[in-house]
This record gives structure tokens, sequence and C-alpha cells, in this order.
């Protein structure tokens, strides 16, 4: 079944029904779902819901969805310490932290997302990625594919085609996974990439593999066969039809409460401000007048915040006033570039023009962003 069969939204009759009520009246034991949207917030808000609002005693639910280029990570990492940052500004690439836990991967059109959202009692990962793996068996017998202990499913025994976390609640939970068909494996591995050196925290760190797209492996194939084999095996599992509903994220009517969802999962608030308290100690080689000053910085970082603030600079070598006043405003602070280059710009303003202080600032300012 190509996506031209896919049967139009199961619930709209029911609109006027609370939203229970609606998925209720859809297909007995089970529903397939599939985003139109290729916003990361977005499929993450609809995780939410689903797992907030429905009854899953009454039907198990499987959610396919795609994003546009992300990078997404786990509910308890630290995403200076996971990514490249300037570079996912550089190539508009988004950034978002989800609720369940585990390490972070990359997102684009090529990779697949599946979330199977049961009870917490039936949750069962494991039988999840052998459906997975049976459907893609069923599509392709000569793949050589399978589940290892920590839920990942390896190709050819040693590349990583799919990665899983997951989310308990106190009666529903989800497991979510992803599958890389042909996502882009440079950008992949360029922004899960830190360039951070010094930085001590308790976040939960990420387990690097090698990667590799299917499609690599069989160029026959396409997102829409691997989806609808998936969805084939869902429905042969749960004895349901193997519709697969359409469902758009910025429905409210549908969703309820799901724009709010989505703004949330958006905050500078929860994207960085969830991060495990850290601290970076490192030192910057700034080259000044043809000689390299190293300048000690350490920070501790809490909530994205910077708590406490130490710029070890020559003596002499900015004003003893607009250092304080540094430390004083960085001090509070997002640890993030914007809000720096504000508060930065903001105080040299206030300072003498002084051509020699202008470029003492900035290159130390430059510095200190780059870090963010
Ligand atoms: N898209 C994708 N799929 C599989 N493996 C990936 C991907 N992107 C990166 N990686 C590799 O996995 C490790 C991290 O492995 P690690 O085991 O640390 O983390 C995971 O696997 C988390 C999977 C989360 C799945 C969710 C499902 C819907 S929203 S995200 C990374 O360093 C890369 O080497």
């Amino acid at each position: 079944m190509g996506l031209q069969s896919v049967k139009n939204c199961l619930w709209l009759p029911c609109v006027l029904r609370t939203p229970k009520a609606c998925f209720w009246s859809t297909a007995g034991g089970g529903l397939i779902i599939q985003s139109v949207s290729n916003d990361v917030y977005q499929n993450l808000a609809v995780e939410d819901w689903i797992h907030d609002h429905m009854d899953l005693e009454k039907q198990q639910v499987l959610f396919l969805w795609r994003n546009s280029p992300a990078v997404v990570i786990g509910r308890h990492q630290n995403p200076w310490q996971e990514c490249n940052l300037r570079l996912l500004r550089q190539k508009n690439i988004k950034l978002a932290r989800r609720r369940s836990g585990g390490g972070t991967v990359y997102h684009d059109l090529g990779n697949i997302n599946l979330t199977f959202f049961t009870t917490r009692k039936k949750y069962e990962r494991m039988e999840n990625l052998k459906l997975v793996v049976k459907a893609l068996k069923a599509l392709r017998p000569q793949l050589d594919v399978h589940v290892t202990d920590r839920y990942d499913i390896l190709l050819d025994r040693q590349y990583k085609i799919s990665g899983t976390a997951a989310k308990l609640g106190r009666t529903s939970a989800y497991h979510h996974c992803t599958l890389l068909c042909n996502a882009d494996k440079f950008v992949l591995s360029s922004v899960l990439k830190s360039p951070f050196k010094g930085l001590k925290s308790n976040a939960t760190p990420s387990v690097p593999a090698l990667v590799k797209n299917l499609f690599e492996e069989d160029t026959s194939l396409t997102s829409e066969m691997l989806l609808d084999a998936i969805a084939k095996e869902y429905a042969m599992q749960h004895q349901i039809d193997h519709h697969i509903t359409l469902i758009n994220p910025a429905d409210e009517t549908l969703l309820p409460g799901i724009s709010d969802k989505t703004k949330e999962l958006q905050t500078w608030e929860w994207v960085y401000g969830k991060t495990p308290k850290f601290s970076i100690s490192t030192c910057l080689n700034m080259v000044y007048k043809d000689s390299v000053l190293d300048v000690k910085v350490n920070m501790d970082v809490k909530h994205g915040r910077i708590e406490v603030c130490n710029i070890d600079l020559p003596e002499q070598w900015l004003p003893p006033g607009l250092y304080s006043e540094l430390v004083k405003s960085l001090t509070g602070s997002k640890f993030c570039p914007n809000e720096i280059t504000a508060l930065v710009t903001a105080l040299l303003r206030v300072c003498p023009q002084d051509d020699e202080l202008h470029s003492r600032w900035s290159l130390l300012c430059e510095n200190m962003i780059r870090l963010m």
C-alpha cells in the first residue's frame, strides 16, 4: 500500500466527541497513524498527546513519523556535550529534547521514526523491534538484520540502523525507535561531534556507533515500502486492518492542547534549561598582537544558566571595573551566544570609546561566545 491509498483521518467524522471517544470509535485492538508534518517539535508533541490522552488499554497505537533535519537529545542529556551547536545553527538544523531517556540521534527525511504506544504493563521493546526486523525480512529476506541486547538493530552484524528509547508513565508507556534508510551520514557524523573539551557533567552520554543506511544495502527500497511493510506486520500481529491514518499535529480540534505541547518543546527552558548541571574548564588561546594569550575560563552552568564564572585574564588587560561588570552580568545569564552577545554589546556601550580596549573586548567576547 503506497501513500496514495492511505485512508484519511478515521476519526474525522467524530470530531464533536471527546478525543478519547474519537480514537475509541476506530478499529478494535490497534491503530496505525502517520504524521503529515516533518516538524520534530510537532511530532514529539503528538507523542506526548497520545501518551497523556489515549486509553491504551482499549487500543495500542503505532505512530509513524519523519522529520526535516534535526538532532534529538535524550531527556537527561547535555546538548553542548552531544553535538556541535554552532554547526546546527549554521545549517539550520533543529535541536530537540525528547521526554524519553537515552542518547542523541540525527534525523532527516531519510530516517523513519516509529513509536509503539501501549499500557505500561504491555510495554515490550524486544517484541516491537522483532516486529520491525520481521517486516524488513518480509520485504528483503536476504537482509542480515538483528536486534542487540541494548535494543539497537544492526545490519551486517556491525552497522547500527536503529536506536531505541522509551518513556514509562504511570499507566501508559511508549517505545520509540529510528530506522536509517537514506539519511545524510556526513551531516549525521559532523553534527554529533562536540567541539567541547573540559566539560564535566553527570548527564547521560550517548554511545556512538558505526551507522549505515538500509538503502546502501538495497537501492531498490523506498521509505514508503518500509513504512508499509511495518504497518502490515503490526496490523497482522494486532489483528487489525493495515490502513495508515494520517494525522495533522497542528489540528487542535482533533488533538486539543497540542499546540501548547508543541510550544513547550520549542522553548529554550526545555531544550537547554533541562540540561543537568555541568561545569566547563577550558583555555581560550587568543591571538592578540602577534602573541597567543592563554585565558583560563571556568564556569558552572545550572539549568542552562551560568551560575559561577571565572575568567583568568592577565592583570591590566581590561580595566578592573569592566572585568567585574563582565563577570557580574555573565552570572545568571543563559549559556547562549545570543544572550551573551546582547549583554557584552550593552556593556561595551557604557565604556570609554577607546580603540585598544575595543579590540581587546571584542577578542575576548568572540572567544567566549564561540564556546557556546
Ligand atoms: N537516526 C539514527 N538512527 C540510528 N543510529 C543513529 C541515528 N543517528 C545517530 N545514530 C548513532 O547512534 C548513536 C547514539 O546511540 P545511543 O544508543 O546513545 O542513543 C540512541 O540510539 C537513542 C535513540 C533514540 C530514538 C528516538 C526515536 C524517536 S525520537 S529519537 C550516535 O552517536 C550515532 O552513532
